[in-house]
């Protein structure tokens, strides 16, 4: 059974403070030295169960048939903020008076499995018609943030650091989204597999995913899941933010209050329930800690520990590997690391700070640090490695697989060393919640009668499309 994508309230209210975290947390009590994700998975099992009692939208009685985004222009960097919301609506306008009768199997041929999520399955397609190949995601119905992720995706597509949607197909009991295929595979899989990444690549990739928040964040989107894993390549060896299955809409000045996200990966606000668009601004921080060092700033051996460790660890930039970084990357960490919100930069910010330190950057991303990192992910992923199998290379499948997170990380291990095996659990334990989704249960409908969700929605074409 599929796992339940949660949304998250928005809240625009000034008691916004006052929220209080969702009513599963995920806290999980450390009667373990070592904790399971098995714990959390059944947390989140129970979640589930609680957010079954609600009642789900029901999208079957709506037009069923096809809502078609064909790309919106080819540079969306054209787009000036306040103007593109419209443009991009106007597109959803023209896509989605377009063959409504049409199934998915009239206009593709579907092909090879060639990912699959934790909600859903990606499958390579080709267009009957053009020759072309796609991506086609298929989401299960009854999911009210399935509409959400369709509908953002289409609002930003058109974008080249975003992956385009070019059309959602809708069948009885799921949707296909057909995007644009990116054959380069995960940011993550990268640095897995080549151990090290040219300096001047990584520093390429962060800006461009500097770039594509900076867009998000203008278009009144914020990605909530900004990590390697949703970062998706292209043969130009571009890359191409995916996954809005967590993404939200939001005004200035509105906060959100739900707690969504990857432990590691996920800001200090956001574990106290009031946040805003600046999440994405930590997330890519981590990422960047991560690409200079090869390590994740925050671990812990339990989700409690990753999250105390979020909210009250002090970084020291002046130790070890950072003696190797130069002072305005390290700086630059620092900066989008910050716990105080709105001492943190802005995407705008942090671009106009890259572009001076950019070259100095370059030379000092530390090709050890890839490596470093591969060593502490194909500890998380493999079995029977140790640290001097640590180059062995093996090629880890796309997609964290269910099945990845349901195994006790323990069993990724069997080092001789106890030594080692317990660093070894610490590291694998580190990047195996970064691999963890979280999320709060669903609160409130997205196309509902009522709150704060359905006047997001009241924009949302795609919603009176369905
Ligand atoms: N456009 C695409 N082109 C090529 N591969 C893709 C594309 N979109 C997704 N994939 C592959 O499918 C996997 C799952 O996709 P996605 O992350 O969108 O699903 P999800 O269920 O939301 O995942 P998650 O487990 O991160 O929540 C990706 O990790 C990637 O390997």
């Amino acid at each position: 059974m599929r796992k339940k994508r949660k949304g998250s309230e928005a809240d625009t209210g000034e008691n916004a403070q006052e929220e209080v975290l969702p009513t599963c947390d995920f806290k999980v009590s450390n009667v373990r030295s070592h904790y399971s994700l098995e714990d959390y998975n059944r947390l989140k099992k129970r979640c589930k169960e609680d957010v079954g009692k609600e009642p789900v939208t029901s999208f079957k009685s709506r037009l069923a048939g096809i809502a078609t985004a064909p790309p919106c222009g080819a540079s969306s960097s054209l787009v000036l903020p306040g103007r593109g919301l419209k443009r991009k609506i106007g597109c959803i306008d023209v896509a989605t008076q377009m063959g409504r009768k049409n199934r998915f199997e009239d206009d593709y041929i579907l092909g090879d499995a060639i990912g699959r999520g934790k909600f859903g399955s990606v499958w390579l397609c080709k267009s009957k018609v053009t020759g072309v190949e796609f991506a086609c995601k298929t989401l299960q119905k009854g999911e009210e943030t399935v509409h959400r992720e369709v509908e953002i995706m289409q609002h930003l597509s058109g974008h080249p650091g975003v992956v385009t949607l070019h059309a959602v197909y809708e069948e009885l009991d799921c949707f296909q989204l057909v995007m644009e295929l990116c054959s380069g595979g995960r940011l993550i899989d990268e640095m897995i597999d080549e151990g090290q990444c040219s300096e001047q690549r990584a520093a390429n990739i962060f800006k461009d995913v500097m770039l594509v928040i900076k867009y998000c964040h203008e278009m009144g989107v914020v990605h909530r899941d900004i990590k390697p894993e949703n970062i998706l390549l292209v043969n130009s060896g571009k890359m191409k933010l995916a996954d809005f299955g967590l993404a939200m809409r939001i005004s200035n000045g509105q906060t959100l209050s739900g707690l969504a996200g990857s432990p590691a990966y996920v800001a200090p606000e956001v574990l106290l329930g009031n946040y805003s668009k600046k999440v994405d601004i930590w997330s890519a921080g981590v990422l960047l800690h991560a690409l200079l060092v090869g390590g994740l700033p925050f671990q812990g051996d339990s989700l409690e520990a990753v999250f105390e460790a979020i909210k009250n660890v002090k970084l020291d930039f002046h130790t070890g590997i950072w003696d190797s970084i130069s002072k305005p990357a390290r700086d630059l960490v620092a900066r989008m690391l910050t716990r105080d919100v709105s001492a943190r930069i802005t995407a705008d910010e942090v671009l106009r700070i890259v572009k001076p330190i950019f070259t100095k950057l370059l030379l000092n991303l530390s090709n050890c640090a890839w490596a470093s990192m591969d060593f502490v992910l194909h500890r998380a992923h493999l079995k029977d490695i140790c640290p001097s199998d640590q180059k062995q290379r093996i090629k880890v499948g796309a997609g964290s697989s269910e099945e990845d997170l349901n195994q006790h990380p323990s069993d990724s291990l069997s080092c001789k060393s106890e030594e080692q095996d317990e660093c070894g659990l610490v590291d694998a334990l580190a990047v195996a919640i970064s691999h963890v989704k979280i999320s709060e249960p669903k609160r409130s409908r997205l196309c509902g009668p009522t709150g704060p969700i359905e006047q997001q929605c009241s924009s949302n074409n795609l919603c009176r499309a369905f």
